[in-house]
């Protein structure tokens, strides 16, 4: 992946604490368009809180993050709101799909918040979801899913809306290793056939592997910046 274009969104020192733990402590990471980035590290080096404030989802206290010309951690919730619903998708460990709908509703919901009519939303969505071998579980409600479907279905959720970002923290951490190593293959290939860049949170180094490249979180700072993998 070519780096000669500035970052597509960067992280600069940022700070962040949570009560009295300081879970970032002058933190940077840069994603470039179509990349796919590891950020791995110990339980409690900061991965999930340097996600959600690259993501937008949590303020920072001190730094800033950048995406394209944009200052996130200073930008309206409005503004915001409207980037997670077009530029960014979002997959976490347990897929959070919601109970009460069903798989293509679930997958369908993204789309119909933008604005695309039912019918259009639930099309497409039963696409994103025969892309990702899950096509036959789209009247299943979450409830009645194996974790490897319900995962599948959030990433079928994270990339209905044609994403630039998606946003995975720990997406097979839930999964046994096959399961992983197939939700991940599934993920790696649709993010590059759709040129979405992926922040990948992992403390898996098979999973890890899958990236471009991988930056290492300690005690809430890079603590390594390692080339291709
Ligand atoms: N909402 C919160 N309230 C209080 N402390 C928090 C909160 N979120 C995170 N922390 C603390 O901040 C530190 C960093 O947490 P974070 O979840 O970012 O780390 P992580 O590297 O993603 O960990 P893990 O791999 O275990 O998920 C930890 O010490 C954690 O206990």
């Amino acid at each position: 992946m070519s780096t000669t274009t500035g970052p597509l969104l960067a992280a600069r020192d940022l700070v962040k604490s949570h009560g009295r733990t300081d879970a970032l402590r002058g933190a940077s990471a840069e994603l470039h368009a179509g990349e796919i980035l590891a950020v791995t590290g110990p339980s409690g080096s900061g991965k999930s809180t340097l996600l959600h404030c690259m993501a937008g989802i949590v303020r920072p206290d001190g730094g800033s993050v950048h995406y394209e010309g944009l200052r996130l951690d200073i930008c309206t919730e409005d503004r915001l709101s409207e980037l997670r619903r077009t530029d960014f998708g979002v997959v976490f460990q347990f897929g959070r799909l919601i109970p009460e709908l069903t798989l293509t509703d679930n997958v369908a919901l993204p789309l119909m918040l933008a604005g695309t009519s039912r019918r259009e939303a639930r099309a497409r969505a039963g696409e994103w979801l025969g892309r990702f071998g899950v096509g036959h579980r789209g009247d299943a409600r979450p409830g009645e899913l194996s974790g490897g479907q319900a995962q599948r279905g959030a990433l079928a959720r994270a990339l209905v809306t044609g994403p630039r970002v998606v946003f995975a923290d720990e997406p097979t951490g839930a999964l046994d290793s096959l399961a992983g190593e197939q939700v991940m293959a599934e993920l790696v290939s649709a993010a590059r056939a759709s040129g979405a860049a992926v922040l990948l949170i992992t403390h898996d180094a098979q999973v890890a592997a899958y990236a471009d490249r991988e930056i290492r979180l300690a005690d809430g700072r890079a603590a390594a910046m390692e080339g291709a993998i």
